[in-house]
């Protein structure tokens, strides 16, 4: 559990820094969470022993390594690439506990895991992770026969899995509305149920379907064989996952606010490793970022972004890509015009309550910024100093760093809380900045 960090004194927070002029710097963004941790769950599945070539170093993928791990795989350092991993698929096991953190794809994508184990898995996770939606993977995995003998009023952490060995699998309903990781958790482990799974999306709107994509995308490649040729239908065969040596992509969400600060600055971010061709949203951020001002170009595998420190507002619908939104609202707050952003009223599920924290943050430094039902409303105004608070969110922490750029004496309070993701984002912020 993590005490709120709201008490620190503003002197222990991140002073921000500022440029000392345009950017011109190259910055190697690490492996992708959701790719790394997609791998880490299908190579614990898998029919042999595989490896993860520039897997993501950090606490989300961390405790899903060390959840693996309790559960009986066995996750190693490669002796030749020591920043590799090796993973052993063993019998899982329990009893386990499994310490989520604040994870969201480690406490959705592991439950249907550990019904697959011997014995009993007890999930928990930091305070914030209680508040986080699980009821509809939960009440699948009963809907599938598979025991919850305990869990938190209304579906929430802790719970427990009465892993039996086995899954039967077949059909089951899921209300994905209020995250794409209701539907990655079930099918990522569905091929080893022994009826595979159909299952069906019955909410109104659904987020972030590239992450779906992804996950079907990952199966296929691991050799499962995955229908989606029926919106919102998702079919997977029983059959075994084929081990694999995998390379995994830099996180184009994390490459976010390093080509943000180009805008907002002035001059060149430039990313290399950029994929021609991926799922995750991150790759959205072009388009977005040009509409918003910049230049880009992709020459080869780096994706240059060039600004002028004129951000201009615009009207996006996020809900594929919700987790960049912290890094639009920060543009949003310099920007010269009012920005809308839509379709992302499940970030009120996310590492905290993203509208919520946003607007008030934003609010704090002067600025204006107001919740809608599904979005945010943001109209520059000048900003001043102050503690953008961060509620134990990474993304938080980094748009926070954005607004630093121009806001002098502004400060960022618990910065460690990137480690979810991006353990070194200080150090790589003061390498961009020169
Ligand atoms: O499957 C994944 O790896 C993710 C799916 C998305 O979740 P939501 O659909 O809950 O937004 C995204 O925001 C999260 O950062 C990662
Ligand atoms: C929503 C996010 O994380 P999680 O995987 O914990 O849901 C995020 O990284 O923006």
């Amino acid at each position: 559990m993590t005490s709120s960090a709201a008490a620190l004194p503003d002197d222990a927070a991140w002073p921000a820094p500022a440029a000392a002029g345009p950017l011109d710097a190259t910055v190697e963004v690490p492996g992708s969470k959701s790719l790394t941790n997609r791998y880490l769950v299908l190579a614990s599945l898998a029919d042999g022993p595989g490896r993860l070539r520039g897997a993501l170093r950090s606490r989300d993928t961390v405790l899903m390594a060390e959840a693996l791990a309790a559960l009986g795989v066995a996750i190693e350092p490669a002796d030749d690439v020591p920043s590799d991993w090796r993973v052993t698929p063993g019998t899982l096991r329990g009893p386990a506990t499994i310490d989520c953190g604040l994870a969201g794809t480690v406490m959705r994508f592991l439950p249907a895991v550990a019904a697959l184990a011997d014995g009993p898995v007890r999930f928990d996770g930091d305070e914030g992770a209680r508040a986080r939606p699980m009821a509809p993977v939960l009440t699948a995995l009963a809907a599938l026969g598979v025991g919850i003998p305990e869990q938190a009023p209304g579906g929430y952490l802790p719970f427990t899995v009465a892993g039996r060995g086995a899954v039967r699998g077949g059909q089951v309903d899921v209300d994905a509305s209020g995250s794409s990781q209701f539907v990655s958790g079930l099918l990522l482990a569905a091929a080893r149920f022994e009826q595979g799974l159909t299952l069906r999306h019955t909410g109104a709107t659904l987020p972030s379907l590239p992450h779906i994509d992804m996950t079907v995308q990952v199966l296929r490649e691991a050799g499962v064989e995955v229908d989606d040729s029926r919106p919102t239908i998702w079919r997977v065969e029983p059959g075994p996952i084929r081990a694999r040596d995998v390379r995994v992509e830099p996180d184009l969400s994390n490459a976010g606010p390093f080509l943000a600060a180009a805008l907002v600055v002035g001059g060149t971010v430039r990313v290399p490793g950029w994929p021609a061709s991926t799922t995750q949203p991150g790759a959205l951020l072009a388009g977005i970022l040009e509409r918003m001002g910049a230049t880009t170009t992709l020459d080869g595998d780096v994706l240059a972004v060039s600004g002028t420190g004129v951000v201009h507002g615009l009207d996006l619908d996020l809900h594929e890509a919700g987790e960049l939104a912290p890094t639009i609202a920060a543009l949003a707050a310099l920007a010269d015009s009012p920005t809308r952003l839509r379709g992302i009223a499940h970030l009120r599920g996310h590492e905290t309550d993203r509208l919520a924290a946003l607007a008030t943050e934003i609010t704090r430094l002067g600025g204006q910024a107001e919740q809608t039902s599904d979005g945010l409303v943001i109209t520059p105004r000048p900003l001043h100093a102050g503690t953008v608070r961060t509620y134990h969110d990474h993304r938080m922490a980094t748009a926070g760093a954005i607004l630093g750029l121009r806001v002098p004496g502004l400060r960022v309070e618990d910065v460690a809380t990137t480690a979810k993701t991006l353990p070194d984002f200080v150090g790589m912020w003061h390498g961009m900045l020169g």
